[in-house]
């Protein structure tokens, strides 16, 4: 296991349950998905009633490195784009799910889908990760 993985002090502003001030994101495993779900409430706002886009992006990021880092692919954002298909709205209870498209070279191709309550696709994601050594 990585050192970071092993590091009880990280404090990962979307996963550690240490940040006071983080989304303290929880994720599971099932098959080649990784899923985790998100509630955003009325301080998660950018647009009135609406959950804040940049923190859905972040949620789409932090959902992606999770699938790469539970197999100790250690590996850091390099690029990515989020397309904002229907809006959030507050209090939505949002399924976020990523998978892994390709391995090319240096490069995992990922992406991810932010999904409302009704099974809507609220925004897609696709991004490239790029290994680092921790
Ligand atoms: C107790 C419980 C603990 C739990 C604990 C959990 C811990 C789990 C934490 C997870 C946490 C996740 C958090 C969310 C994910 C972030 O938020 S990550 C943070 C945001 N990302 C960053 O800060 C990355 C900043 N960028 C970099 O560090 C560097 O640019 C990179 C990405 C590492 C690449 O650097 P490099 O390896 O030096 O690459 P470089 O020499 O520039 O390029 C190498 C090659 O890749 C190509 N390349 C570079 N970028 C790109 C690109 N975007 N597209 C295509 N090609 C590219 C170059 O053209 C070059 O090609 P060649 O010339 O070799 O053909």
């Amino acid at each position: 296991m990585s050192k970071l993985l092993k590091d009880s002090n990280h404090m990962c502003f979307a996963c550690s349950p240490k940040n006071p001030i983080g989304l303290k994101l929880v994720f599971e495993h099932e098959g080649d998905i990784c899923r985790a779900s998100f509630i955003a409430g009325p301080e998660h706002q950018g647009w009135n009633g609406v959950m804040h886009g940049g923190l859905l992006t972040t949620i789409l990021d932090e959902v992606m490195a999770q699938w790469l880092w539970s197999r100790e692919l250690s590996a850091m954002t390099a690029e990515m784009t989020t397309r904002f298909v229907n809006p959030v709205p507050i209090g939505a209870k949002l399924t976020i799910e990523s998978r892994l498209v390709a391995n090319k070279r240096r490069l995992f191709l990922m992406e991810a889908d932010a999904l409302l309550p009704d099974g809507s696709v609220a925004a897609k994601a696709t991004a490239k990760f790029m290994p680092v050594k921790v």
